[in-house]
């Protein structure tokens, strides 16, 4: 665990790059710091491997002061990933990724055997990628083996600094991913500075919202986006927060409808039902368009998924609804999503008054929704 009490950072020329800093990271938590250019994000981090000291305060992790642990001994205990990856341009990808393990004492057979386990973790085939050099590889891949790398030591706490930085938007999406996925295998405590929203919302169990060395709020993606607590905050987080908040709000059970089951022989109720296999799946449908007319199940999503995946399955399809299944019952539908429930299940997550109630004036809320406390996605 990661805690910064009271912590003040002023370089030499006077600069204050971080004022009066308190919070705190749990294990296993992923918490993302944003803010713009400047606001103190990255020397917050390098305060935790004492790349940076801090001139007032004290950081710890798992209760130990850091200005007190060997900066070498300490820094084997937190994995770093930088955006500018920094790997050996002489040495194969497999060997960059074993560097740390034998560094650390294992063997050299150890050490390939294990880095070529996280070369595969991360989405790299190490057949494929191992034996070739950093410059045989593209931006994207080489932040996987960067992160690979930052891995290798297996360490509890991990900093990374704008780590999906240099790739493009759409590799960018897909590094995110298979980190969460990856996050959700390792469990490791990790602090991530990002200057991109979108980002922070999507990886963070938990972001800090900078503004000038401080934190301006504090809390889990849905609160910073439905109730930002700040005009700062609100202003940052932009007029379209509301879309955003669609990828950090799941698919729950009681923004569905029941799903109006199709009996043979009888009139089908409303303007559209259903018919269920023997397991609950959906088959088929009708609709009282073309009552005789059956019709190809929609694409169907998992109860927990983003609000942002079940529009772009509703948009995919023409039915205009979506089954919501539950994995964990063998794919059972438990009710169909419609636009409205989106809507509902969006103002739900939000404080009362609706997705852009919460405005940034000086009667900032306490962060949390009156109501529904907000859910967020959980992606563990
Ligand atoms: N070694 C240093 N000496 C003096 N000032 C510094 C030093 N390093 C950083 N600063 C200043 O401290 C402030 C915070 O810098 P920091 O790098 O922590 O910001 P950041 O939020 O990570 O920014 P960016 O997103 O641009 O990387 C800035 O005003 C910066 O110019």
């Amino acid at each position: 665990m990661i805690r910064f009490e009271h912590v003040t950072k002023r370089y030499a020329d006077g600069t204050t790059a971080v004022d009066d800093l308190s919070f705190e990271v749990a294990e296993g938590e992923l918490v993302t710091l944003v803010g713009p250019s400047g606001c103190g994000k990255t020397t917050t981090m390098k305060m935790v491997n004492r790349l940076v000291e801090p001139t007032e305060g004290r950081v710890s992790l798992d209760g130990e002061d850091v200005s007190t642990v060997d900066p070498v001994r300490l820094r084997r205990r937190i994995g770093y990933v930088i955006q500018q990856v920094g790997l050996f341009p002489h040495k194969t990808v497999l060997d960059n990724t074993a560097t740390v393990p034998h560094l650390l004492g294992a063997s050299r057979a150890e050490s390939r055997a294990r880095a070529a386990e996280l070369l595969d973790l991360v989405g790299l085939d190490p057949k494929t990628y191992g034996g070739r050099y950093p410059e045989q590889l593209s931006g994207g891949q080489r932040q996987r083996v960067g992160v690979a790398r930052a891995l290798a030591a297996d360490p509890p706490v991990l900093l990374m600094d704008e780590p999906f930085g240099a790739v493009d938007p759409v590799v960018r999406e897909h590094l995110q991913n298979e980190f969460l996925r990856l996050q959700a295998q390792v469990r490791k405590t990790v602090l991530l500075v990002t200057h991109d929203l979108e980002e922070a919302v999507r990886l963070g169990d938990r972001i800090a919202v900078y503004g000038q060395g401080r934190i301006e709020q504090f809390d889990t993606p849905a609160t910073v986006l439905g109730a930002p607590a700040t005009a700062y905050v609100a202003d940052f987080v932009g007029a379209d927060r509301s879309l955003k908040r669609l990828s950090v709000t799941p698919v729950d059970p009681t923004t569905l409808e029941e799903v109006p089951v199709h009996r043979p022989g009888a009139p089908a109720d409303g303007s559209w039902s259903v018919v269920l296999d023997a397991d609950g799946r959906v088959e088929s449908w009708f609709s009282a368009d073309e009552p005789g007319r059956t019709r190809p199940a929609p694409e169907a999503v998992a109860l927990g998924a983003s609000l942002r995946e079940a529009l772009a399955a509703l948009m995919r399809g023409d039915a205009g609804w979506l089954p919501v299944i539950d994995p964990a019952a063998g794919g059972r539908c438990v009710g169909v999503l419609t636009p409205d429930g989106v809507h509902r299940a969006l103002r739900r997550a939000t404080p009362a008054g609706g997705p852009d109630a919460a405005s940034g004036e000086s009667g900032a809320t306490s962060g949390k929704p009156d109501d529904a406390p907000a859910e967020t996605l959980s992606r563990r």
